[in-house]
């Protein structure tokens, strides 16, 4: 080992806050977010292993630790950055195979709760994540259509349980697969709420980082029976940025409290529209609205996403715009941006939350098998 006399370990210690303090800054964490445990030193090499994804910043990390002057006064050239995703407590049992689910939700329809869910979903996955979606809007299911998959339908071998549908790197289920639209839409709240928990229970998920739910929108009994009976581990709140959404989103944060689950963050969406033509940027939603919720609530604003025809036509045609390998620098600029959102809410999740006791009794099959398109 690099450090054995009591006079190093105080070097070490110096060495580690240090790398912590760095580390923080670049995720917007506090210091204490960032323990120890995460670094492990092995003569010249450190080994930073991270309880979130963030594939896209590790060679930014490794520049940032090898140009600390602390590492370079201990000779230190070499940096192993691991990526492993712990399962965070929560009020009910794990389901099987998963170790974490995320609710997307919203408090107004048509914000962009589900375009968001999705493409939160391949940016995860980008990242180095392991992915499900679970389309929990059963009055409105739209997930089938933007991962471009309307007619497939899960598959069953015992007729009690599903095979969830893969799509381009990640897998999903939807109410959307399985029965006609106008069937689902008629259902009694408790109906809908048992659903969700078939849907949930009975789908033969591989193991998975997290399972993202895209929520119905609204915080009626339903909405709340459905928080209340998944295992959530935390939600993230959609708003647009005005007046009227962000009275329904408050709503939403409030749902959240009451059945204790912690809203790990904001997105707000369709924040600004940028004219292709001549770069005017209109704040049509009107401005600020999702930074001056995220003050009043003390919540990390996760991201802001334009409103892009971009966005639109992607989630629309059911092909991630993420994954798309020439994207235009406008483009490319969106992908960043969810991106972000992405990091963010498995850093902030990995700051505020306990981890479950047990960590890998519920995981029992195989891991999905990671494959970028
Ligand atoms: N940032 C954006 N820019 C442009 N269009 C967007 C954006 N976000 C979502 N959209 C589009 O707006 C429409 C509504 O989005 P989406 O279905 O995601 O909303 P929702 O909040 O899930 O709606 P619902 O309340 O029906 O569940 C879709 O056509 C989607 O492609």
């Amino acid at each position: 080992m690099f450090f054995k006399s009591s006079r190093n370990k105080k070097a070490l210690r110096v060495l580690l806050d240090s790398y912590a303090q760095d580390i923080a800054a670049h995720f917007s964490l506090a210091k204490e977010s960032v323990p120890a445990e995460w670094f492990h030193l092995d003569a010249k090499v450190l080994t930073v292993t991270l309880p979130f994804a963030c594939q896209s910043q590790h060679d930014e990390l490794t520049r940032i630790i090898l140009q600390n002057a602390h590492a370079k006064e201990q000779g230190i050239d070499k940096v192993q950055i691991n990526t492993q995703i712990p399962s965070f407590a929560t009020h009910k049992d794990a389901v099987i195979n998963i170790k974490n689910i995320v609710a997307v939700s919203s408090g107004k329809g048509g914000v962009g709760k589900s375009a968001t869910a999705v493409n939160l979903a391949y940016a995860l996955l980008q990242e180095g994540a392991r992915v499900g979606i679970l389309d929990a809007d059963i009055y409105g299911p739209s997930i089938p259509t933007m991962l471009g998959n309307k007619t497939a339908s899960p598959a069953s071998s015992d007729n009690k349980t599903m095979t969830p549908i893969s799509a381009h790197g990640i897998v999903a289920n939807s109410i959307g697969y399985l029965v006609p639209e106008e069937d689902a839409a008629v259902w009694r709240g408790p109906v809908a709420s048992k659903a969700l928990l078939q849907l949930l229970n009975e789908t033969r998920w591989p193991v998975l980082d997290y399972l993202i739910v895209d929520m119905p929108p609204g915080t009626g009994d339903v909405q709340l029976t459905m928080a209340q009976q998944v295992p959530l581990t935390a939600a993230i709140v959609v708003t647009t940025p005005q007046d009227l959404a962000l009275a329904d989103a408050q709503k939403g944060i409030a749902m959240f409290d009451k059945v204790d689950v912690p809203v790990v963050g904001l997105v707000e969406n369709m924040s600004a529209y940028v004219c292709d033509n001549c770069g005017h940027v209109a704040h049509i939603f009107s401005k600020l609205g999702g930074s001056r919720l995220a003050e009043r609530y003390a919540l990390p604003l996760l991201g802001s996403l334009p409103l892009s025809l971009s966005i639109r036509e992607y989630a629309d045609a059911g092909t991630p715009l993420l994954l798309k390998a020439d994207k235009s620098d406008a483009e490319k600029q969106i992908a960043q941006m969810y991106q972000a959102v992405a990091i963010q809410m498995g850093a902030q999740l990995s700051a505020g939350l306990e981890l479950r006791a047990e960590q890998s009794s519920h995981l029992k099959g195989d891991p999905i098998a990671i494959q970028i398109e």
